[in-house]
């Protein structure tokens, strides 16, 4: 007999790296996928803002609030029970300083369940990510493009190329230093995250930043194509579920129109059967 499937802990995620296994990583935010991911094997998810965009209809990712996305952490955390789960903080609840990112870090943890939480920047990010590894709390890295500095940014610009190279270098350098167990690189040549990937002792978890990263990790609504929207240039779709969705919702629509939903077995009748 095999033994029952333990949760993946923060150890294993660095063991990987070790043993050159890849990480697998999805975003979740309902019960449901985080049980199918889970079943899938997927080593982490991750909660994230992006709830803003793909749950919430938003545009970018700053409007979310903590009081929003602890309910779907909750949520993924319970129905997870052998990934590691992690919640993004959202913009405003970190920045001003590291008591704030801790106070916030310790409300998803007392309030959600998750295991470990993520926040954005490098060098800017250093001491509010020590603040919180200090506490116990696990701290995922996010650096190369990131999202909740998009209007800084300048839009969806590709990070860390030429010259700016150096600064990704020394961001990630900075989030290994200050305790985080992992860090996403999103949206950076492949060329320079496989530098970074060297560098570093922690995994790097890729968005678009090629393949010799230690791990990837996608927007499943992406990934799966629940989201028929313009897609990023780093996805690939390995599913058409808004087809799937689409067709159900139409055959649907008309078994109800033609009156061939419900059947008599998807009845109640007035007595029941005897055996
Ligand atoms: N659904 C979804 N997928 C994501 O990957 C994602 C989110 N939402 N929300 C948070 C951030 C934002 N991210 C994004 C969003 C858009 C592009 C994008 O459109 N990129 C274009 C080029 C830039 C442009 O024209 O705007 C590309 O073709 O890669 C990239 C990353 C990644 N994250
Ligand atoms: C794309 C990943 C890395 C993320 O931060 C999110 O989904 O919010
Ligand atoms: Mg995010």
């Amino acid at each position: 007999m095999s033994e029952p499937r333990k949760r993946i802990r923060v150890r294993q995620i660095a063991q990987a790296k070790a043993e050159g296994r890849r990480i697998s990583a999805l975003t979740s935010y309902d019960c449901m996928t985080a049980r199918i991911f889970d079943e899938a094997g997927i080593d982490l998810l991750l909660v994230g803002d992006s709830a803003a965009n793909v749950v919430f209809g938003a545009n970018t990712t700053l409007s979310i609030t903590v009081d929003e996305l602890v309910p779907l952490a909750r949520a993924v955390a319970q129905a997870a029970p052998h990934c590691l789960v992690v919640a993004d903080l959202p913009f405003g609840s970190y920045e001003a300083g590291p008591d704030q990112a801790l106070a916030t870090s310790i409300r998803f943890m007392k309030e959600s369940g998750v295991q470990a939480v993520k926040l954005e920047g490098g060098v800017r990010s250093e001491a509010m990510i020590r603040k919180v590894v200090d506490a116990g709390i696990p701290v995922v890295g996010h650096i190369g493009f990131t999202p909740q500095s998009e209007h800084g940014l300048g839009g969806h610009v590709i990070q860390g190329r030429g010259a700016a190279a150096k600064q990704l270098m020394e961001d990630a350098l900075a989030v290994e230093r200050a305790g985080a167990f992992a860090v996403v690189l999103e949206m950076v040549p492949a060329s320079v995250a496989a530098e970074v990937t060297k560098a570093l002792t922690i995994p790097t978890i890729g968005i678009g930043a090629g393949a010799e990263c230690d791990g990837q990790i996608l927007v499943w609504q992406d990934a799966f194509g629940l989201n028929n929207g313009r897609l990023p240039k780093f996805v690939r779709q390995f599913a058409q579920v808004h087809e799937v969705l689409r067709n159900a919702a139409s055959e649907y629509r008309e078994a109800v129109a033609d009156g061939s939903f419900p059947n008599t077995a998807e009845s109640y009748p007035d007595i029941a059967p005897t055996v």
